[in-house]
């Protein structure tokens, strides 16, 4: 069979929403006080945009082959990714065969080794394999969960993210995962806040609905073992990404001390194996939550994933649409997904990388079927309303 080859990778970034969703308008739940590293500076209390949490936006890799196949795939990149693919990875994949993604992949790694490793390098690698791999599935004229040895269940079920897991329980959601909203820096007080948070959505869901906490790396791990320890009268299922990426000492630490029956989790900042390596070695969680768009992509994320088999650990991808469903659904130990809910009052199911991708499935009553996956490549197109701009050519 002749393969074709790939004759030009293009590089776009769009703003407003899409892969970068925390590029939201005013009013979004998604902004309002949540807890940050950067929550020990007051003027950066109220708004994580105030201190730049969707400066990169939205980057779009386009890659196209000889027999005329565009595959396309968006990540967190914007203009830096876009110069990175152009500039750099370009060298790399054109002129490839379509089906030399492990080459490929390890070229455009081992050629950034000396300023990637992680970050906006490893999101925008990432980003090209999502592409490569959104093209091959097209020119093959299969989904792309059918090249990663196809479903192993009939549907996909989604815990809810969001400021809402009340509405979240009436939609179908297998849980909610709430934002943090006070750290270490508001003291007694804001642990009260946070407290009095999870215990009223504990009342309103009742007992047997899934609650979780989001913590976006703003804790140390003093607080986060006294959050935990008094949070666990509430039920939380698990606290999320407590502390800073690299602090797997403390991670490992929390894991021990938090109250038995509460999970830890971690890992949508984490990239590679290698990264991963250290977080299953070390003991520091229950569950990893790679971002298939930042970890490396579906060539990375197939190694991690066995990698936490091995050790028993869980899979649950941080949410990233379509590019998480397709694989998610052909893993033993990825048992649910993430759905983050992107209305700006977490109030209805619209798609994840809303507006950028048309014919995004969504979950229905907090579910997904594998036939709504079964477009060729991940089954969606970019949305013709949404202006690409190229900001560099090669
Ligand atoms: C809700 C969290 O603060 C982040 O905005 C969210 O994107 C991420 O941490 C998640 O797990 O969905
Ligand atoms: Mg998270």
């Amino acid at each position: 069979m002749n393969v074709p080859v790939i004759k030009q990778i293009r590089a776009y970034t769009v703003r407003g929403g899409g892969a970068d969703y925390h590029d939201q308008g005013g009013g979004h739940w998604i902004d309002d006080h949540i807890a940050t590293p950067m929550s020990r500076y007051e003027k950066y209390r109220q708004s994580r945009q105030s201190f730049g949490i969707n400066v990169l936006g939205t980057l779009v890799v386009e890659i196209e082959a000889s027999d005329g196949t565009v595959g396309f795939a968006v990540t967190t990149a914007g203009e830096i990714g876009a110069y990175i693919v152009e500039k750099h990875l370009a060298r790399f994949i054109e002129g490839q065969k379509v089906t030399d993604i492990e080459k490929m992949w390890d070229q455009m790694f081992n050629a950034t080794l000396y300023y990637g490793r992680k970050g906006v390098v490893i999101n925008t690698i990432s980003g090209v394999d999502l592409a490569l791999w959104d093209l091959l599935a097209k020119v093959r004229g299969e989904p792309v969960h059918q090249l990663l040895g196809g479903p192993v269940r009939d549907q996909l079920q989604f815990y809810a993210t969001g400021a809402r897991p009340d509405l979240a329980k009436e939609m179908g959601f297998i849980g909610g995962k709430m934002p943090l909203h006070h750290g270490p820096a508001e003291g007694e007080e804001g642990l009260k806040k946070n407290l009095a948070m999870i215990e009223d959505m504990r009342n309103r869901v009742g007992d047997d609905f899934w609650l979780m906490l989001d913590c976006w790396m703003s804790l140390d791990t003093n607080y986060a073992t006294r959050l935990a320890t008094k949070a666990h009268q509430y039920g939380l299922k698990w606290i999320e990404e407590a502390l800073p990426p690299d602090d797997y000492w403390g991670y490992a630490e929390l894991r021990r001390n938090v109250p038995k029956g509460m999970l830890v989790t971690t890992g949508e900042h984490e990239a590679t194996r290698w990264g991963f390596r250290l977080l299953l070695e070390m003991g520091c969680c229950d569950i990893i939550q790679p971002d298939v768009g930042w970890c490396g992509g579906v060539t990375e994320l197939i190694k991690i994933s066995a990698l936490a088999d091995a050790h028993n650990v869980l899979v649950v991808p941080h949410g990233s649409s379509v590019y998480s469903y397709h694989f998610v659904i052909t893993r033993h130990n990825s048992p649910f997904a993430e759905f983050l809910m992107m209305a700006p009052k977490a109030d209805q199911v619209v798609p994840m990388f809303n507006p950028l991708l048309l014919d995004e499935p969504v979950p229905v009553n907090g579910r997904i079927s594998a036939s709504a996956l079964d477009k060729p490549g991940f089954g969606v197109r970019l949305n013709p309303e949404c202006k690409l701009v190229r900001p560099y050519e090669h």
